[in-house]
């Protein structure tokens, strides 16, 4: 475990090529302060109260060169994110002030940080649960606002509370098992009934609460979309009208797009990266080829195909053969080209559930193919529990493993085993669920976790 009793530094805001107009070195532990005191210089004496902004200088404490004008900010303990001494210097933006600081500060006592040692130490010092540490990640990396939303509910513990409640339920119960286990003849009989009633009630919880892990999938990695189908069906005009762009080049000639043509879009708070692909055909040319593969490994990667056909041409045999190619995919069909022919012509194969009638050159329809995408990927269930949380692959995993165990208690209590056997399972419940918010959890998942923080956080 890295040494806690260090004080850290880190450049705390993002250096790019644009550069923001400020930026900010942060410092963490107990030395925090005196290190500062030896950078900083605030012409008009002003005193170093906490929460205050002192206005100043950096020196260089050997050369007195000045480094920087400054802003200093002060956040002693326990009042601070880390809930140790925080010394915070708001620089000049770019990199050379920052990366100056930051020296200066490795110099006179501080050790860089690693990658969420910030947030580790406000985990580790009880300011915020792990749920709430892996938020700040979410929210830092959120690409729509309804992913901020989430990351921003998690941060102030919606999923922590429920957690914490069920896992004290678990334990109450555990304990009325346990005494019976230890001192039975002194006890009043266990109420099995109300025991399996409880356990259902937690079990039911841990469900709900596990159906947002698809949905937090979603809003974290979003959806990759392909438009696949034969060529001159309309392909690229669709990726054009949906991002109301001309991204892709579209012409009456068969066989325009030779490669995979990318663009980004936000559906209903997911992050959705639409591929528009070249038309399948056998083609002779060798680049065609090559596009047409690469058409049909896109599609083999993407979350969702949409296979567009026309209205106008109707149902192909060409169009058939690359349903076959797919058919094992989430799939929608998107018959394009509604201006030129009535779409209920179009006889296609009756398995295809989801369609879309469209045309992509009169930009009509789009927010139907909006609505039936959401449709096609979001869980019922969830939107009727109206439950705010997305929770993460590691947090679905914990809550699998109580949800297991929990299922497991059912059975032995159901069966009338003794109550050894039914505190074992729970006990397994209480674990998974206290991984979930760090009350119970080892190193190497502490490591695994923080380590995908930036520096600085
Ligand atoms: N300049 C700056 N901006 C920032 C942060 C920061 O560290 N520095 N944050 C960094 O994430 C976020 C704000 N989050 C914060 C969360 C808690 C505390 C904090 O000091 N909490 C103490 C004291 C609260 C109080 O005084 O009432 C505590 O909870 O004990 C500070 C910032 C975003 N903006
Ligand atoms: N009337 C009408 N024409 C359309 C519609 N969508 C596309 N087109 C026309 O169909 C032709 C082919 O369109 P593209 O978007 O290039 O078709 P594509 O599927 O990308 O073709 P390839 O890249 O060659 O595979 C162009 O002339 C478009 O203007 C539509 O909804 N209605
Ligand atoms: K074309
Ligand atoms: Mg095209």
């Amino acid at each position: 475990m890295l040494n806690t009793g260090d004080t850290i530094a880190a450049i705390a805001t993002a250096i790019v090529p644009e550069q923001g107009s400020i930026g900010i070195v942060r410092l963490s532990g107990s030395e925090a302060v005196a290190i500062a005191r030896c950078l900083f210089h605030s012409p008009n004496r002003q005193k170093w109260q906490s929460h205050r902004l002192l206005y100043g200088y950096i020196r260089h404490p050997q050369s007195q060169a000045i480094i920087d004008e400054a802003l200093l900010l002060l956040m002693l303990a326990p009042r601070s994110f880390t809930r140790e001494d925080v010394v915070e210097f708001h620089c000049h933006g770019g990199i050379m002030p920052v990366q100056q600081v930051l020296q200066l500060c490795l110099e006179n006592g501080a050790r860089l940080a690693q990658a969420g040692e910030f947030s580790l130490r406000a985990f580790l010092n009880g300011r915020i649960d792990l749920t709430q540490a892996e938020s700040v990640v979410d929210l830092v990396g959120a690409r729509s606002p309804q992913a901020a939303q989430f990351a921003l509910a998690g941060l102030q513990g919606k999923l922590a509370q429920p957690i914490r409640h069920l896992r004290a339920t678990c334990l109450d119960i555990l304990a009325e098992i346990e005494a019976r286990i230890d001192f039975e003849e002194d006890l009043p009989p266990l109420d099995h009934e109300a025991v399996l009633h409880s356990i259902e009630q937690v079990f039911c919880q841990v469900n709900l609460i596990l159906a947002t892990a698809e949905r937090g999938e979603l809003l974290r990695s979003g959806l990759k979309v392909a438009i696949v189908g034969r060529p001159n069906v309309g392909k690229s005009s669709l990726l054009n009208a949906w991002s109301r762009s001309d991204r892709a080049i579209v012409t009456d000639l068969p066989g325009t797009t030779r490669d995979i043509v990318e663009s980004q879009l936000v559906v209903a708070g997911i992050p959705v990266q639409v591929l528009d692909t070249a038309g399948i055909r056998s083609a002779s040319d060798r680049v065609e080829q090559i596009g047409v593969e690469r058409s049909r490994q896109t599609a083999r990667s993407a979350d969702l195909v949409l296979l567009t056909v026309s209205a106008e041409s109707g149902w192909t045999e060409e169009d058939e053969e690359i349903y076959l190619s797919v058919s094992d995919r989430r799939l929608i069909l998107v018959i394009n080209k509604i201006d030129l022919a009535n779409p209920e012509t179009v006889i296609y194969p009756a398995e295809i559930k989801r369609v879309v009638k469209l045309s992509a050159a009169q930009n009509q329809g789009i927010e139907d193919l909006e609505k039936t995408i959401i449709n096609a990927v979001q869980n019922q269930e969830l939107q009727a529990a109206n439950l705010d949380l997305a929770i993460n692959q590691r947090q679905a995993a914990a809550l699998t493993t109580a949800k297991i165990a929990l299922q497991q208690v059912k059975k032995t209590i159901d069966q009338n085993l003794p109550f050894d056997f039914w505190s074992i399972d729970l006990r397994t419940a209480i674990q998974s669920l206290g991984e979930i918010t760090g009350e119970e959890v080892t190193e190497s998942v502490l490591d695994r976790i923080f380590s995908r923080f930036c520096i600085g956080k």
